[in-house]
Order: C-alpha cells, then structure tokens, then sequence
C-alpha cells in the first residue's frame, strides 16, 4: 500500500501558510485619544482584509489597552422556561455572549510598559507620565512585537505607528517591512512638522511656530469608552428638536480641563444667555470649577456630564453650535455634524486647526484675546445660534458635510488612500 502523501505534508503546508500570512504591528501612543482614532482605522483595515489573510497586533499600554477593548464577558448561567399546554421544559444553556465584531476578532492587544518605575513618585511635572513612557517605548515595543511573533506563529509583515514614534523607522528597517507613519492630527499640523528647518532656515521663524510651541497640558485624564449614552443625552436632545439648531455642545476632548476662570465664564455664559446645553466636563472638577448652585439652577436648561456620546451628539439637529478646543477628532466630528463651532484651542496643534475653521473654512469663530469669557461667549452664541453669520456659517459646513461624504463614496479620494494603505500591509509592496 503507498503511503498517503498528501496527508503527511498538509500540516507542514498548512503551517507555512500559517507563517506568511501577513502579520501587521500597531505601535499605538497610549495617551489622548491618539489610540483610539488609530484603533479605529485598524477596524476599518481589518474588515476589508480578507479574514483569512492578515491578523493585526495592537501594542499599547495596559491602562490604554484596558480603555480600548472590551473585556471578554464571563460564561454565564442563564434559565430558559418554555411552557406548552402539555409539557414543561427546563432548559440550562452556558452562553458566552461578546460584542466583539469579527474586525475586533482580527486584533489582538499586547501591553506594552509604561515606562514607570516600580515605587516610583510622581512629582506633578507636565506629561511626565508620556516623557517616561517614551524613554522605554522603542524597548518595550521590541519586546512586545517578539513576543507577538512568537504567540502567533507569524513573522511581522508590517509597522504601522502612531507618527510621534520616529523610532519605528529604524524597527521596519530591522525587520524590512514597510513602515506606515499615521499622523492623527491635520493637514496644517503635519506640514508645520515636516517643514520646520524651513520655516526656520529659510523664513527665520525661530521663537516656535504657531501652534506648535510648548504649552503645557493641564492633565491626563485617561478617555473613557465612547460611544455610550448612559447619561440620557440623546433622549435630552431629542425633546429640543422642536427648535432645531439651538443646543450649545461645550466639549475639550480627551485630555483639556480649562482653567477655572474659563470654566466659571462658561458656566455665567450659559445661564446669562439661557441657551440649552450639553457641557462634558471631567466629573473632578465640578464641584470647585464651577459657580456655587450651577448644577441646581440649569437643571432644567441642561446637562453637565463627565462624558457624552459627542459623535452622534454633533450629527443629533438640535444641536447649532460647538464649543471646542479644537482636537482634530472634535473637528472632523463637527463637521460630520455640520455643526458651527466656537473654537478655544489650547496646545499643540490646536491653534492652527482653529485659525483654519475660522480663518480658512469660515465655519466657526475663535475666542477673542485666547480665552474665554462671559461677555465673549454671550455673544458668539447669539451669532452663531441666532444670527445671520450663523446661517452662513451652517450652509458651509453642510456643503464641506456633503465634500467629505464624496471622499468617502467608493470612488473618493479618501477610499482611494484606504485602498493603497490596505495594499501595502496585506502584501508588503508600496502603492502604484
Ligand atoms: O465627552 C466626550 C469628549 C470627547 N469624546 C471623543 O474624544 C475624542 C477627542 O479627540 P480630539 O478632539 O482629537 O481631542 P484630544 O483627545 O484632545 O486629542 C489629542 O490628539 C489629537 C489628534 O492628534 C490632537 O488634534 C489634539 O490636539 C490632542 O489634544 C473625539 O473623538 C470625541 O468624540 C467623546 O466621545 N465624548
């Protein structure tokens, strides 16, 4: 009898399919929402990609990855009753429910070190916390990426990271694998950092460029998840839609919690005008941020939460104006909304993305002298909620809503990027 072959080398064959299957590194920076909107087009790769052709890793730190990912529910116990006219059934089933879509299944999370100390404590220094997660992360990202390897039986394929890792070059180059830098910010930003010599050689702007200077962070407040509405926003919102566009949503992302004369202007802005509202606002700080009895007196006006479903807040039509800090997630979201916004930018690149919604696009107005105020606030409301200005304001950012939708139609231009970007992680070869 001949021996049978083909059997003998199928779990050989199988393993070696096993090992070429590209296998895509994520190196996420843990702090800000930068994880979360780099996570986010993760999914979107991993649903267009054939399941049985990539897996992605997802290296972050325990605190980020735990924010970011559900964890997997317990089995549980549940009793099924059926009764019918002549029999009864009991029924005991072990169900092990999960949320998790099929994208989700395709990544998998690795801690990576946060860089601290054992024992080590902490002295109040500005993003301290991201200076020592930065001096251990080409390390601990080596680390993790071997061991990633080793778990799934895949050799890395492909380095996509967050673009503040210069480092991750020098790793694809270790491993030749293509390198795919994801820049979570704008346009205006990215190209103030790639054409900083110039800017300074050549124009001689030497004192920092706008928007890019060093200020500093209030705080690290970790993100909670988004997307749940457990504090009843979108019902709230749902009984104003008899006058559409009049809700004021104040939101300063993830990390910013504006200084308590901010906080306080914002707070006599609100009642001053009685314009509804929805404040997110970091739970921490509402009892000495804010003026005495706030809470009691606009219980009926509106809603303070620590934190909102803003995405689909912004796309609700009750909602006409944004108070924002400009994060280029909020932006992009307001626009999707097709919301005016009232912009109070506070670090990094936040100043440029302002100047271009108010300056450039012209859907939005900048608070005068940098801060904001109970007089200034007053009025942008009443422009932008009430006035002519508001009205122009809204026609725009509807057209830009409409522009951006196009990008995304199958033919755009931003499906066309998608496109390239798949291809060059699925098969390790550049974009024609
Ligand atoms: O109550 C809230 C508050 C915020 N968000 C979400 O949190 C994200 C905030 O992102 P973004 O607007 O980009 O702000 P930051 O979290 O502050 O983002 C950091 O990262 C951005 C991308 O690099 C930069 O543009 C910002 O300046 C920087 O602060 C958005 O998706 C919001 O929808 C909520 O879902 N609910």
């Amino acid at each position: 009898m001949q021996p049978d072959t083909t059997s003998m080398t199928q779990p050989h064959l199988q393993q070696q399919q096993q090992e070429r299957r590209p296998h895509v590194a994520v190196l996420a920076f843990p702090f800000s929402s930068h994880a979360a909107s780099l996570l986010t087009v993760i999914r979107h790769l991993a649903s267009a990609a054939p399941a049985s052709t990539a897996v992605f890793s997802f290296f972050s730190t325990h605190k980020s990855n735990r924010s970011l990912f559900p964890i997997p529910p317990q089995p549980t116990t549940s009793t099924i009753t059926t009764t019918t006219t002549t029999t009864t059934t009991t029924t005991t089933t072990t169900t092990t429910s999960s949320s998790s879509s099929s994208a989700f299944n395709m990544i998998k999370a690795y801690d990576v070190t946060d860089g601290v100390p054992e024992g080590y404590v902490f002295h109040g220094k500005p993003q301290e916390d991201i200076g020592l997660f930065m001096r251990a992360a080409p390390e601990g990202f080596r680390k993790a990426m071997e061991a990633a390897a080793v778990d799934s039986g895949k050799r890395i394929t492909c380095v996509v990271a967050d673009a503040f890792f210069w480092f991750a070059e020098e790793i694809a180059a270790e491993l030749r694998v293509p390198w795919v830098a994801f820049w979570t910010s704008g346009p205006s930003s990215l190209a103030a950092h790639l054409y900083t010599d110039l800017l300074r050689n050549k124009l001689h702007i030497t004192d920092g460029i706008a928007g890019l200077g060093d200020e500093r962070l209030n705080d690290f407040i970790p993100g909670a998840p988004r997307g749940s509405d457990e504090y009843g926003c979108l019902p709230w919102l749902d009984n104003q839609k008899p006058a559409p566009a009049s809700v004021a949503y104040i939101s300063f992302g993830s990390v910013t919690v504006p200084p308590r004369s901010e906080l306080v202007a914002i707070a006599e802005a609100l009642e001053a005008s009685g314009v509804p509202f929805i404040w997110s606002l970091k739970e921490e700080v509402w009892d000495h941020g804010l003026p005495d009895g706030f809470l009691g007196r606009t219980r009926e006006q509106g809603m303070l939460v620590p934190w909102a479903p803003q995405v689909d807040i912004l796309s609700h039509g009750a909602v006409g104006a944004f108070v924002t800090h400009c994060g280029w997630s909020s932006l992009l979201e307001g626009i999707a909304g097709g919301v005016p916004m009232i912009c109070r930018p506070f670090f990094g690149d936040q100043r440029l993305n302002g100047r271009m919604i108010g300056d450039v696009l012209g859907i939005g107005l900048t608070v005068e002298g940098g801060a904001i105020t109970k007089e200034g606030l007053v009025r942008s409301l009443g422009m932008i909620l009430n006035g002519d200005e508001g009205k122009r304001m809204r026609e725009i950012v509807r057209h830009l809503r409409l522009q951006a939708g196009k990008a995304l139609s199958p033919t755009g231009s931003s499906t066309g990027n998608f496109n390239k970007l798949l291809q060059v992680i699925t098969t390790g070869a550049p974009p024609c």
